[in-house]
């Protein structure tokens, strides 16, 4: 990697979420938003300049937020679910395996064309954001649970994902952009 001037084992990273640039440890497994002590700040200065060009990245689709996508989600709470109650059900007492077996008779139904799913989000998702069809709006790396994250952001726009658990419950995802 050309010379950040940081001290051995440092790399400049970049925040999505906060667009700005950040330092890490690759060692140490450490970051901070300050160069650590030891930087060559006027090579560190001339490394930004040439690398880090602040603003969106070049084929960035306009009006998208950078680094973030669009996504929507059905969400099947059960009993072991972080909150077990939602819009839907005040107490929600299904298990984890009566859970499955609604969200995937839920992806069938998706997936033969039959119905959308933000249609059926609308109705039998477990989220505050059925109201919305599932429409969580623009989100970054380190917004969401990691798992939904790391499904989400494997998708290419257009596509849903398989069955994804999180601490929230089961979810199917549809990237919107
Ligand atoms: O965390 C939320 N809702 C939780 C359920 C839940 N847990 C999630 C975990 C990952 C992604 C979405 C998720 N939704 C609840 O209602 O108990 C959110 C609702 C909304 C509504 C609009 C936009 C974003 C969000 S995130």
């Amino acid at each position: 990697m050309a010379d950040t001037g940081l001290p051995p084992h440092w790399e400049v990273r970049h925040s999505n979420s906060k667009n700005l640039p950040y330092y890490f440890n690759a060692l140490e497994k450490v970051s901070r938003w300050e160069p650590p002590a030891g930087t060559d700040t006027d090579k560190l200065k001339h490394y930004m300049a040439a690398h880090h060009s602040a603003g969106t990245r070049p084929g960035a689709a306009p009006g998208v937020p950078e680094g973030k996508i669009r996504a929507a989600h059905l969400l099947v709470k059960h009993r072991e679910s972080r909150r077990p109650s939602s819009w839907r059900e005040a107490e929600i007492t299904r298990t984890k395996d009566e859970a499955m077996e609604i969200i995937l008779a839920h992806e069938q139904k998706i997936q033969s064309g039959a119905v959308s799913l933000g249609e059926l989000a609308l109705t039998e998702s477990d989220c505050s954001s059925a109201r919305k069809r599932g429409d969580l709006g623009y989100f970054g790396k380190g917004d969401m649970q990691k798992e939904f994250e790391d499904a989400a952001f494997a998708l290419k726009p257009g596509q849903m994902s398989g069955v994804v658990e999180t601490a929230s419950g089961l979810h199917l995802i549809e990237r919107l952009e």
